[in-house]
């Protein structure tokens, strides 16, 4: 076992939502993957729950498929898989009916008279969000004299579908529970690349010199996902790109790029910097909507070679929606350090290629002493974060080409995670479901945080509402995205970066 899991008491996962895509994608896999590593304590139970009739021993079956399908760690071991699965127990029951919570306290009272010691236990909410407000009632209602410092409730996204809905949901938790029992899950910031980028800014003196609208000229966040919305029209129709995408994942990400130097690494210190950055951000008016933020919807294409369905045609799609696959946004953070400097964001789906990078462009320098025949390749120096599939930090700089003439191009210098380190990243999930449990918040959502994206991104749904896109679909399968996107970083002189393709071959070579 590992020495910090000695520090963790016996803990129980309650997973609402146990028989669902998320607990058999993510979850299950993340926690047999802390078992494996040795971060579960020795006494931990995981009891799924969902309408489904199943048996434990049912129940575990199938998530055994799981791990063998989705597990990073491949197929599970048989003696890894009889220690871990007896840990698993499944509840039948509807999240609706009070005696679901009754039947839950008496399986977590049996396992601590069983272990000898109270537990802390972690509600994990993997059901669609309109059962948040019901299951955290219901657990409330059904231990109401548990001690907070045992009991965590984990909110998956999405949290609320718009201001109004995240204010009244934070203003339900709050009833029953306190803040540092509220764990608002944004994937994003789980991933090993995104914890990254404070460690290299703060971890690092170069950076902070200038890391400042003097020598930034603009910022782009890019991520591009290949696959389209497929099944889950259900949820993206009511969605869209902005709500899925912007107002959590990507703001976050420019949120860790924009921040002051938290004081330390703590929860609070570390959230109370990104949220002043939201907080500076600068309002849209129904205007400078218009100017500022584009979308876009897929329409039919080939990728790979296999003819793929435009939005509008997927399964269980509303044939004349409106609903965005594609936002493109430029924002400013009004404060000393970033005045002036755009910050451009896009996410779609169907795009040619899926890549989540973070560049900062820097400033040109002040005066060129090349002649212009010797610096055909110059380009502004660049930072580039990418934080998938490639995990990698570059700097791109100029410099001379070997030869006997003075010729410069633009190289990269690379920190890159395969070449640099042995040991696999964890899953986003493996860290999430572990600062859970050590009750470390920092990764996580904090309610004014939520409700200050959703203010920053209300104008903009709101005059996209109000206007249902004519053009729609504007692009098509494997492209880069509608032409108003490209428009929009274009106005200001510059376009969308995207990294090459690794060539594997050169590699060989
Ligand atoms: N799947 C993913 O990759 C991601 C999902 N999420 C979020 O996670 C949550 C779950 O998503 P996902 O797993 O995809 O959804 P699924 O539709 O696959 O699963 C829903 C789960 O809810 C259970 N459920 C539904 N109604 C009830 C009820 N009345 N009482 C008890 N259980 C019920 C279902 O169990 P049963 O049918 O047995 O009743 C099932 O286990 C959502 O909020 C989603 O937005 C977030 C990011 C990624
Ligand atoms: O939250 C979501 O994220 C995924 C993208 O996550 P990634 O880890 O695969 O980059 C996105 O596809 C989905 O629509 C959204 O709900």
């Amino acid at each position: 076992m590992n020495t910090t899991a000695h520090t963790i008491p016996p803990t129980v996962f309650v997973i609402f939502g146990g028989t669902g895509d998320l607990n058999a994608r993510k979850l299950s896999p993340a926690l047999y993957n802390l078992f494996l590593d040795g971060w579960l304590p020795e006494q931990f139970a995981i009891i799924g729950t969902g309408r489904t009739k199943l048996t434990d021993e049912e129940f575990r079956k199938n998530l055994l498929a799981d791990l063998n399908q989705f597990s990073r760690s491949g197929k599970a071991k048989k003696e890894a898989w009889d220690k871990f699965g007896p840990h698993i127990q499944y509840q039948a029951s509807d999240v609706k009916v009070p005696a679901a919570y009754e039947e839950l306290s008496q399986r977590i009272a049996a396992l601590e008279k069983e272990w000898g010691a109270p537990a802390n236990i972690i509600y994990y909410l993997a059901v669609a969000p309109e059962f948040f407000p019901v299951i955290a009632t219901g657990i409330a209602e059904s231990h109401p004299d548990t001690d907070p410092n045992r009991v965590r409730i984990v909110i998956e996204k999405p949290f609320g579908h718009d201001l109004e809905s995240a204010r009244a949901l934070n203003q339900l938790l709050a009833k029953h529970y306190e803040e540092k029992q509220i764990y608002r899950i944004d994937h994003y910031l789980g991933k090993e690349t995104v914890q990254n980028i404070m460690a290299f800014r703060f971890a690092n003196a170069i950076m902070e010199p200038l890391w400042n609208r003097n020598n930034i000229e603009h910022v782009q966040i890019s991520v591009t996902e290949q696959l389209g919305v497929g099944e889950r029209t259900g949820y993206y129709d009511g969605s869209g790109a902005l709500r899925d995408m912007i107002q959590n994942h990507l703001l976050q990400l420019l949120c860790l790029v924009a921040m002051e130097p938290p004081v330390n690494f703590t929860a609070d210190e570390v959230r109370n910097r990104k949220v002043d950055v939201l907080r500076a951000m600068r309002r849209f008016t129904p205007e400078t909507v218009r100017e500022a933020a584009v979308r876009g919807q897929y329409g039919a294409g080939w990728i790979e070679g296999q003819q793929v369905p435009g939005y509008r045609e997927e399964p269980g799609a509303n044939p004349t929606s409106s609903t965005e696959t594609f936002a493109a946004v430029k924002f400013f953070v009004d404060n000393w350090r970033w005045q002036g400097v755009p910050f451009y964001l896009r996410t779609g789906k169907r795009l040619h290629r899926s890549a989540s990078i973070i560049t900062i462009q820097f400033k040109d320098v002040p005066h060129v002493i090349f002649p212009a025949e010797t610096a055909e390749g110059w380009r502004k120096n660049r930072l580039i974060i990418s934080i998938q599939p490639e995990m990698s930090i570059r700097l791109q700089v100029q410099a001379k080409r070997p030869g006997l003439d003075m010729m410069l191009n633009t190289v990269d210098m690379v920190f890159d995670y395969d070449g640099t380190y042995t040991t696999e990243a964890p899953e986003a999930y493996e860290t999430l479901l572990l600062d859970t449990m050590l009750g470390d918040q920092t990764l996580f959502m904090r309610g004014d945080q939520v409700e200050e994206a959703w203010d920053l991104v209300m104008p903009i749904l709101n005059s996209w509402q109000s206007r249902p896109s004519m053009s729609f679909p504007n692009y098509s399968a494997d492209s880069w995205g509608p032409e108003v996107a490209e428009a929009l970083i274009a106005r200001d002189g510059y376009h969308w970066f995207t990294l090459p393709l690794k060539d594997n071959s050169k590699k060989k070579a």
